[in-house]
Parts: structure tokens; C-alpha cells; sequence
């Protein structure tokens, strides 16, 4: 059986992350594997309700921190944890590096109370003492800011993180820069500024320099 693989995609609001996520999971299909499809916040029925919550209804950052680790909770006993187990890749859109860059480089809040979360919600049984659940894989599309916002003018209404002014996003891309660089291993940045075709070719060398698309 092979080994599970847990690979994630992530960038601010706008930077093509969705576009490619049934492409790569195609890709994987061909080459004989399973997939799960899976975003954050959701993938669950009750995660999907904390999304909901989370998009729409005006809170504080601490609350909104803490829905989006609840979800992942859930997410990952529910969901993520089986797929890897059975051996399956699970492509999943956005996971915590979002929380760092969103809540804690955009709305500002405490990285390390992020942290702390990060510890009790990652640590999963199936992995050795003190290893938490991280994705193998990172694709981090890097957009600019305002190239991400006039893609979005006009393709759908904005939510709550959507509609939020080009300095949120600004530091949002800073918050991506920082976990990219305090884990460059796990990371592939790929320059998501370019028409669709290039930035997929970023996506699979990727997956293919890893050794698992042929
Ligand atoms: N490389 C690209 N060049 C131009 N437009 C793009 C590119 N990739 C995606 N788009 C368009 O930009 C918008 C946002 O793409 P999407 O994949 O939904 O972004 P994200 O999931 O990162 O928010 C969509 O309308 C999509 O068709
Ligand atoms: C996973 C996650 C997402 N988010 C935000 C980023 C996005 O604006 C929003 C939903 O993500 P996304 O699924 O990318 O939105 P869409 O379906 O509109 O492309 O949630 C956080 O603020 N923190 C998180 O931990």
C-alpha cells in the first residue's frame, strides 16, 4: 500500500489555489491513487457549519481563531487522519498556515496562542510523540496583492475575509512569507502571477520533483 500523502494549497484570496486543486487530484487518479478533496474551513458536516459562521458573522479575532481550529479538529479526526491511513492523497484547499496568515499576519492576532492551538489540534495519535500533523507538501501560489483583487472584481461576492481592504492582504502575503520561510522544505513556491498553463506546470514540477507524479 502506498504511503499517504497529505498535500495543501494555499495564498491569499484570488491567487488560483481552487483552479488547480481537480487537476492535481486527476493527475493523482491517473497515476493509480486515491483521492480526497478537501478544504479548510470545512470538510465536514460540522466544520462546513463553523465555515458558514466563520465567512459570514461578525466576531472577534480570538473567536474566529478558535472556529477555525475547531473545524480543523474536526477536519482531521473525521477525515484527513483516515484518508492518510488507508493511504490516500488528500489534496486539501488551505489549512493552518492560513490561521498564521490570516489571523495572525492579517487581523494581527497573538502567533503565539496560534501556536498553542496548532500543538493540541495537530497532535494526532497515528504520529511519534511530540510530532504534530503538517501537510508533505505546501503549494503556496504568491500572487501580488492587487493582481489577487482584480481577479476577484466581478467573479464572485466577497466574504468576510474577501472584502477586506489591499493592506489586509498585504500582510496576509507576509504572514505566508514567514511560515515559508521558517519551513522551506515543506513549501514550493510557485509564481501564481502567470496565465493558468505556467502556474499548473509550477504546481506538478512540484509534485514531481518529490518523486510522486511520474
Ligand atoms: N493564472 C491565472 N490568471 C488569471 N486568472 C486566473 C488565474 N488563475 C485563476 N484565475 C481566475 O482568478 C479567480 C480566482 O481564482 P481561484 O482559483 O478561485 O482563486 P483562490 O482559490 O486562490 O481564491 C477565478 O476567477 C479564476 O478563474
Ligand atoms: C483555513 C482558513 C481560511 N481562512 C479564510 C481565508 C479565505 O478568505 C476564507 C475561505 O477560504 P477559501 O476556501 O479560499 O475561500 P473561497 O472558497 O471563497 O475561495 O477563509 C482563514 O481566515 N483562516 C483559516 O485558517
Amino acid at each position: 500500500m502506498s504511503h499517504g500523502l497529505f498535500i495543501s494549497f494555499e495564498g491569499i484570496d484570488g491567487a488560483g489555489k481552487s483552479t488547480h486543486v481537480e487537476a492535481l487530484a486527476q493527475a493523482f487518479r491517473d497515476a493509480g491513487r486515491a483521492v480526497v478533496l478537501t478544504r479548510e474551513p470545512g470538510g465536514t458536516p460540522l466544520a462546513e457549519q463553523l465555515r458558514q459562521l466563520a465567512l459570514t458573522a461578525p466576531m472577534d479575532p480570538l473567536t474566529e481563531a478558535l472556529l477555525m481550529f475547531a473545524a480543523r479538529r474536526d477536519h482531521l479526526g473525521q477525515v484527513i487522519e483516515p484518508a492518510l491511513a488507508r493511504g490516500d492523497v488528500v489534496l486539501c484547499d488551505r489549512f493552518t498556515d492560513a490561521t498564521f496568515a490570516y489571523q495572525g499576519a492579517g487581523r494581527g492576532f497573538d502567533r503565539q496562542v496560534l501556536a498553542q492551538l496548532e500543538r493540541w489540534v495537530q497532535a494526532v495519535d497515528a504520529l511519534p510523540g511530540g510530532t504534530l500533523r503538517q501537510p508533505h507538501l505546501t503549494l503556496w501560489f504568491e500572487v501580488p496583492p492587487e493582481v489577487a483583487a482584480q481577479r476577484l472584481a466581478g467573479a464572485r461576492a466577497p466574504d468576510r475575509f474577501e472584502s477586506q481592504p489591499l493592506a489586509f492582504f498585504q500582510r496576509v502575503a507576509q504572514g505566508y512569507a514567514e511560515r515559508a520561510e521558517a519551513e522551506p522544505a515543506r513549501f514550493a513556491r510557485l509564481q501564481a502571477d502567470q496565465p493558468r498553463e505556467a502556474v499548473w506546470a509550477q504546481a506538478l514540477a512540484a509534485v514531481r520533483q518529490r518523486g510522486w507524479l511520474p
